[in-house]
C-alpha cells in the first residue's frame, strides 16, 4: 500500500511539473518581428502556431493517465536513472531531469519489447492501473529475472481490451505488442502495408505510427503534412481522438471524396462505378487526352517588318512527334510553340540578324504560332474530355480499345449532357477528373506521409490519385483483403502498392485477433473460404464465456427478440449496437425507441456513439467500428443487399469485443448455416 501512495504521490509531482511546463510555454512571448511583408508576416504567424501547438501538446487531458508503465533498468544502463516512467509525452522538473518519458523514445522500446529470453537489461516491467477519470488505481509488476513464467502481460492485455468501451476509439499505447510495434516503429521509408484480420489493431498501429513518425520525423512530415484517409465520417468520428490523446494534433483524418472534392451530381450505377475505377480507364484516358494532338498540315510562316521566315511542315511534324507524349500535355503545348520559335530564330541568325530570348518568346507568343498550337495542340479542360467519352460512342471506341463493347455500352451516358460545362458528374468521374487534370499538368507538392485506412476497398483509379498526391512521401496502408466490399476493389496488396507507385513497400501480417473473442472468429472464418480463399484463419487471443449466440425467430417476433436482445446487453456494460441491413435499420431503430430505450442511429449525426450506449448500425458502415455487445439482425438480408454481400457480413459479424447475438428468421447465409 504504502508503495500505491509513493506513486500517486509521484503522479502527482509529474502533474504539477506538466502544469509548470504548460504555464511556463503560455506565459512566454512569441517574439514578433516588426514589418508588414509577406516573410514577416509568414514567420510571426508560424512563431504564433508554433507556440500555439505546444501548448495544445502539453494540455493536461484530464481522462488520459500522464504514465501507464515503468521499466526498471540494471543500474548504470541510463545514466542517473535507473527507472523511467513511460507516458504519452515528456515530462521534466524544470531542471532537466526527466520525470515521464514519451513511449516513442528509444529507452521506452523495452517496455514493448523486452522478454524473459531477452531482457534488454531490464529487471522489471511495472503497469499501472486507471480509474475512467485517470486516477491510478493498482500497478501490476512483470518480474524479467527468474525462472517463474508469469502470465500478467497477458492478463493485463486482455484486462485492457475488456474495459467497457464508451465514446470512441481510444489509444492502445499501454499494451503495443511486439509484433504491432514492429509497424509502429517501422522507418518512414519504405511504405508499409498490413494485411490483417478483423481486430488485430490495424487502425490502432496506423494511429501510432503517425504519432511515432511525427516524433521521429518531425521536421521532414511538417513539410508535406500527414493525412489520414479513411473510409466514412462515421469512421473518422470513431478515431478523432487517438491521436490527440498522444499529444499530436496537427494531422488531417479525411475520406477519400473530401480529398478529392469537387461539386457532384450524377450517381453511377454498379458496372459503371467498377469500370471507372478500373486500372484501364488510365489507358483510356491518356489516349484520349493525346488523340487532340494533330498532325499538322501546314508550316508557319512568321513575318517581321517586311521579312517572312518559314518553318516548313515536315518540321513542325517532327517537332510534334519529338514532344507527343515526352512530357505532360500542358508543358507539351508550351514546348512546341518554343521549339517553333526556335527553328524562326535559327533562320534569323541564317541571315546574320541577332535574335535574343526576348525575340524567342514573342514569336512562341505570336499569332501564326498560336493558330498552329490551336490547330494541332489544341488547350482541353478535362470535364470537355470526360464528357466527350461518355458521350460519343465512336470517340470512346477509339480511345478504348482494351474494352469490350458492352463494357463501353456501361460507360455511355443515356442523357449526355448539352455541353461538358453543364455536365454532372459522379464521384467515380472526379477521380477521373483527377487523373486527367494530371495528365494535361503534373500535380506538384506531395504529403509527407498517407494513412490509408480499409485500403482493400479503394479502385484502382482512387490509389493512383491518392499517389498522386503523395509522390515523394511514404504511406501506410491498412486492410484486410476478406473484408472487401466494393466491386472495383484492387484484390492484391501488390497490385494495391502498384496503383499507388509504392511498389517498393513492404507487406506484412497480423493474425492475432484482439477485438474479437476466439469462438466468435471461428464462427465467421467459415465465410473465410468463399471469400478470400487465399487468407489464413485468424486466431483470438481471448476466449469469452458465452460470446456467441445465435436465436431463431420468426418473421413476426423478431423485432421483439431484438429489443429484448438490447435490454440484455445494456443490463451489461460498455457499448452496444444493433447492425442490420441498409433498409431494415430505421425501422428496427423505431421499434426499440418505441420500447422506450434510447437509442440513436448511425449516419444521422456525427457523434451518436459519444453520447448513447446503444446505437443502431447500418450494415454498410459498420466497418472499422467496434462494440462490447452486438447484435447482428437477419443476417440473410444483410448478404442479400449487395453483390459482396457474403464479404459485409464478414464485417459484421467481427465488431464485437464480448458478446455477440445472432437474431434470424430466414435461414443463415452460406457457410455459417
Ligand atoms: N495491443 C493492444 N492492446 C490493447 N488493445 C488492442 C491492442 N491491439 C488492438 N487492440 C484493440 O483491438 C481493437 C481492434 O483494433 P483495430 O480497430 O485497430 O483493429 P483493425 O485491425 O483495424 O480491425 P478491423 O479490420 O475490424 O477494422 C481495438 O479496440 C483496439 O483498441
Amino acid at each position: 500500500m504504502a508503495e500505491l501512495e509513493a506513486e500517486r504521490a509521484f503522479l502527482t509531482t509529474a502533474q504539477t511539473a506538466l502544469h509548470r511546463m504548460y504555464a511556463e510555454v503560455v506565459d512566454r512571448d512569441v517574439p514578433v518581428i516588426g514589418g508588414e511583408d509577406n516573410d514577416e508576416r509568414f514567420t510571426n504567424e508560424a512563431n504564433q502556431r508554433a507556440k500555439e501547438m505546444r501548448t495544445h501538446a502539453l494540455l493536461d487531458l484530464p481522462d488520459v493517465p500522464l504514465f501507464f508503465g515503468r521499466l526498471d533498468y540494471e543500474h548504470g544502463t541510463i545514466p542517473d536513472l535507473d527507472q523511467i516512467y513511460i507516458g504519452r509525452r515528456h515530462v521534466h522538473d524544470g531542471s532537466g531531469v526527466p520525470l515521464v518519458i514519451d513511449w516513442r523514445a528509444p529507452v521506452s522500446v523495452p517496455f514493448y519489447r523486452a522478454t524473459r529470453s531477452d531482457r534488454q537489461r531490464v529487471l522489471m516491467r511495472r503497469r499501472y492501473g486507471f480509474s475512467d477519470h485517470a486516477e491510478l488505481t493498482g500497478f501490476e509488476d512483470e518480474p524479467l529475472t527468474g525462472v517463474v513464467e508469469t502470465d500478467q502481460a497477458d492478463a493485463f492485455l486482455r484486462a485492457e481490451i475488456e474495459r467497457p468501451r464508451t465514446g470512441p476509439m481510444r489509444d492502445i499505447v499501454a499494451t503495443i505488442q511486439p509484433e504491432q510495434d514492429d509497424l509502429v516503429r517501422a522507418p518512414l521509408h519504405p511504405s508499409v502495408c498490413v494485411q490483417g484480420a478483423p481486430g488485430t489493431g490495424k487502425t490502432a498501429v496506423g494511429l501510432h505510427r503517425v504519432a511515432y513518425l511525427l516524433y521521429t520525423e518531425r521536421e521532414r512530415l511538417g513539410r508535406g503534412g500527414v493525412v489520414i484517409v479513411g473510409p466514412n465520417r462515421s469512421f473518422l468520428s470513431y478515431i478523432r481522438k487517438v491521436l490527440p490523446a498522444l499529444g499530436e494534433v496537427d494531422v488531417r483524418q479525411i475520406t477519400i471524396d473530401e480529398l478529392l472534392t469537387r461539386p457532384t451530381g450524377a450517381i453511377d450505377d454498379v458496372e459503371a462505378e467498377r469500370l471507372k475505377g478500373d486500372a484501364r480507364m488510365a489507358d483510356v484516358l491518356r489516349r484520349a487526352l493525346w488523340s487532340y494532338v494533330g498532325t499538322p498540315t501546314e508550316g508557319v510562316l512568321y513575318s517581321k517588318g517586311s521579312r517572312r521566315y518559314r518553318v516548313h511542315d515536315y518540321e513542325v511534324v517532327d517537332i510534334v512527334s519529338d514532344l507527343r507524349e515526352s512530357t505532360r500535355y500542358a508543358p507539351g503545348r508550351n514546348a512546341l510553340a518554343q521549339r517553333i520559335a526556335h527553328v524562326v530564330l535559327v533562320r534569323m541568325e541564317e541571315r546574320a540578324e541577332s535574335p535574343d530570348d526576348r525575340v524567342q518568346n514573342a514569336v512562341a507568343r505570336s499569332k501564326p504560332v498560336k493558330d498552329v498550337l490551336d490547330s494541332v495542340w489544341p488547350r482541353v479542360a478535362p470535364e470537355q474530355i470526360l464528357h466527350r467519352l461518355f458521350s460519343n460512342a465512336d470517340f470512346l471506341a477509339q480511345a478504348a480499345p482494351a474494352l469490350t463493347d458492352e463494357e463501353r455500352t456501361a460507360l455511355l451516358w443515356t442523357k449526355p449532357a448539352r455541353s461538358w460545362k453543364s455536365a454532372k458528374w459522379s464521384f467515380a468521374d472526379t477521380v477521373l477528373l483527377d487523373e486527367l487534370e494530371d495528365l494535361i499538368e503534373r500535380r506538384t507538392g506531395s504529403l509527407g506521409h498517407l494513412v490509408l485506412d480499409e485500403a482493400q476497398d479503394l479502385s484502382a483509379m482512387q490509389l493512383r490519385a491518392l499517389g498522386r498526391r503523395c509522390r515523394t512521401g511514404s504511406a501506410t496502408v491498412l486492410g484486410d483483403l476478406a473484408q472487401a466490399t466494393t466491386p472495383w476493389a484492387a484484390g492484391s496488396w501488390d497490385r494495391v502498392l502498384g496503383h499507388l507507385d509504392k511498389s517498393d513497400g513492404v507487406v506484412a501480417e497480423l493474425d492475432r485477433g484482439f477485438r474479437v473473442p476466439e469462438q466468435i472468429i471461428r464462427f465467421a472464418a467459415k465465410l473465410l473460404p468463399e471469400i478470400a480463399p487465399t487468407l489464413s484463419t485468424p486466431s483470438g487471443v481471448r476466449t469469452v464465456a458465452d460470446a456467441l449466440s445465435v436465436v431463431p425467430a420468426s418473421e413476426s417476433t423478431l423485432a421483439d427478440e431484438v429489443i429484448a436482445a438490447c435490454k440484455s446487453a445494456l443490463a451489461g456494460e460498455g457499448s452496444v449496437a444493433l447492425i442490420a441491413a441498409d433498409d431494415q435499420v430505421a425501422a428496427l431503430r423505431d421499434a426499440i425507441a418505441a420500447a422506450g430505450l434510447e437509442v440513436a442511429l448511425i449516419g444521422e449525426t456525427e457523434d451518436e456513439i459519444d453520447t448513447v450506449r446503444l446505437v443502431c448500425v447500418p450494415a454498410t458502415l459498420a466497418k472499422g467500428l467496434e462494440f462490447d455487445a452486438v447484435i447482428v439482425a437477419e443476417p440473410a438480408h444483410i448478404v442479400a443487399a449487395e453483390p459482396r454481400g457474403l464479404h459485409r457480413l464478414y464485417v459484421v459479424l467481427t465488431r464485437a469485443v464480448s458478446r455477440l447475438q445472432i437474431i434470424h428468421a430466414e435461414p443463415l447465409p452460406g457457410a455459417l448455416g
